[in-house]
Order: structure tokens, then sequence, then C-alpha cells
């Protein structure tokens, strides 16, 4: 059931769906995590939050939308860790009831969970009227998951380590341009994928132009993807060849591909041609996000 007062006075907030414009996997850590390199990228749409204030202390959250039913609501959910991490670095009983439309396939490449978890900062930090210097809120999403720094600001970015270093990076051409996310209906673990990557070292990433991410980006967790989940690259050969195509990649650890087009028209017809050839594919057309 929803919250009666959901609708009527909510604060609202887009999850950005990422896209990882190339990402170059350069080392395994000592600490299990892997250091990277990689050009991160926002599109315009996402999943959605809205919040009301409560005076009980309480985080309740509410699920709909497509993908609400791959998701429970329990304590592992990221709005409900993000809002119980700002509860606790603020130090006080504030609540909120929180309503999350699922937009974004689950477990996909795209960091559906990454950006919920850091629109729930953005928006509980609005909705409480609380400031958090910056440092503080970088740590506080890094505590969630390598990806929700980089969602906090969900604009272009150079990110390094894993995940906490932080550079605005617009590139000439991308803002704006077309974009289409096609997701084959398979789940993948980021964990597995990442433990299936061979270890090789492939070199850094230029990020200095569009034309050198498309000639010299790469992700490098493709090839362990494709390994685990075959139908990716039946996805990534569908998005080929289409007229106006700059790119098509697959996105972070899948299997999430995105096809970067040189217009909207080129995008829709492409978007067409694919659907009608996948009806159960998800598909989603949409922009890169200019800040
Ligand atoms: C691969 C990427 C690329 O942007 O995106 P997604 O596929 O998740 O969208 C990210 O690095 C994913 O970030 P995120 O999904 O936040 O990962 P986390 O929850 O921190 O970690 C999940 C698991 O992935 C592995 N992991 C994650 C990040 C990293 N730099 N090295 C890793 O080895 C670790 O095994 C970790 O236990
Ligand atoms: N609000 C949420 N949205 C999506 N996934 C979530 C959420 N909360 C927890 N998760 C869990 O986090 C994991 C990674 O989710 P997600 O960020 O969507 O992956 P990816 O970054 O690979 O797209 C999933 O296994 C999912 O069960």
């Amino acid at each position: 059931m929803l919250h009666p007062d959901l609708d009527a006075e909510a604060m609202i907030e887009t999850a950005y769906a990422k896209v990882n414009v190339a990402l170059h996997v350069r080392a395994r850590r000592d600490d299990g995590y892997h250091a990277l390199e990689s050009l991160f990228a926002f599109a315009d749409h996402g999943d959605r939050l809205s919040a009301v204030a409560t005076d009980d202390g309480a985080i309740d959250l509410f699920i709909d939308g497509p993908f609400g039913g791959a998701l429970d609501a329990g304590p592992g959910n990221l709005v409900l860790k993000a809002a119980r991490a700002l509860q606790a670095y603020l130090g006080d009983q504030r609540g909120a009831a929180i309503r999350l439309t699922k937009i974004l396939p689950v477990a996909s490449g795209i960091g559906g969970g990454s950006a919920d978890a850091a629109a729930t900062l953005r928006l509980l930090a609005r909705l409480w009227d609380v400031r958090i210097a910056a440092e503080e809120l970088a740590g506080l999403a890094l505590d969630l998951g390598s990806d929700v720094p980089a969602c906090v600001a969900s604009v272009t970015q150079m990110v390094t380590g894993r995940g906490e270093g932080l550079r605005r990076h617009p590139v000439k051409g991308l803002e704006g341009t077309a974009m289409l996310l096609v997701n084959p209906g398979v789940g993948l673990s980021t964990a597995q994928v990442f433990n299936n990557w061979d270890r090789v070292d492939r070199g850094p990433l230029d990020a200095a132009s569009l034309d050198a991410l498309v000639a010299q980006g790469r992700n490098d967790l493709q090839a362990p993807a494709v390994a685990a989940a075959p139908v990716i690259a039946q996805v990534l050969a569908a998005l080929e060849g289409h007229e106006g195509l700059r790119l098509a990649r697959m996105s972070g650890s899948g299997a999430t591909c995105f096809a970067l087009f040189d217009s909207d028209a080129a995008m829709a017809d492409a978007a067409m041609a694919v659907q009608g050839a996948h009806r159960d594919w998800w598909m989603m057309e949409t922009r890169i996000r200019t800040a």
C-alpha cells in the first residue's frame, strides 16, 4: 500500500542510468576490488524516487514500476541503506516515506541500484534541508557501493580506483548524444564478472575525445560477461550496422549494451528494427545527460 501522502506533496529525484562509455580494468587490488579507468556518462532517464518527511523517525519504502517486482523493500535495498546511512551520519531521527518507481532493469550494468542510492542521498538532503560537505557525501556514497560516488553528481566523469577517484570530464560531441539502451533480460553478478576477468592489463584509457573513446576505448568486462551470457554478443550484433551508429558497447559488468547515434531519427529507426526482431528485450531511447 502506498503512503497516503506520497503523491500529494512529495519531493522528486531521478536516479539517472549510468553507462561506462569505456571501462578499462587495470589491476586486481589486494582488497579484492579492481583498479579501473572508466569514462562514466549518464542518461537523461532513470528510476524515479519521491519522498515525504515523517516525524516518527521511520524510513518506509514502497516500490512499484515495471521492474519493481524484481526487488524487495528489505534492509538490503540500496534506497533503504542510503537513507539509514544518512540518518546515522546526521545522528537524529528524521524520517521519510519513500517511493521507488523502478524503471531500470536490476543487476544490469547501468547502475540502477547505485543511482537509486545516490538519488536517495540527494533527495533526503533536500527533504530534510541539510547541507553535507562534498567529501563527507563522497565517503557516505562509497560505503554504499563503488559506483555511488559518481552517481551523486550524475555528470560525465573520469572515474579511477575502485570508483572513488572522480574528475568532471565533458567530452566534445558526447553530451546530448542520442543513446539507445538494450538489455536482453539476463541479470549478471558484478562480482562474478570481475572474477572472470583474465587479469591482462590492456592499457590506459584515452578519454580526450569521442573519436579516441570509440576507436581505442574498450570494456574489459565485455569478454567475461559474454562468456557468462552469450546473448550479449547477439545484442551487440543487433546494434551494429545501423545508419548513424557511432558506437555500440556493453556497459559496466553487463548485460545492458548502449548505442550512440548521430541523430534521434537514426536511433528511432534502429530501435524499431531491433525491437521488431527481439520483442522480449528491454529498450530505452534516451540521450546523454548534460549537467
Ligand atoms: C562494474 C561497474 C562499472 O561502473 O558497474 P556495474 O556493472 O555494477 O554497473 C562498477 O565498478 C561496479 O560498481 P558497484 O556495482 O557499485 O560495485 P560494488 O557494490 O562496490 O561491488 C560489487 C562487487 O564487484 C566487484 N568490484 C566492484 C568494483 C570494483 N572496482 N572492483 C570490483 O572487483 C567486487 O567483487 C565487489 O564485491
Ligand atoms: N534499489 C535497487 N535497485 C537495483 N538493485 C538493487 C537495489 N537495491 C539493492 N539492489 C541489488 O544491488 C545489485 C546491483 O544492482 P544494480 O546497481 O542495479 O546493478 P548494476 O550496477 O550492475 O546495474 C542487485 O543484485 C540488486 O539486487
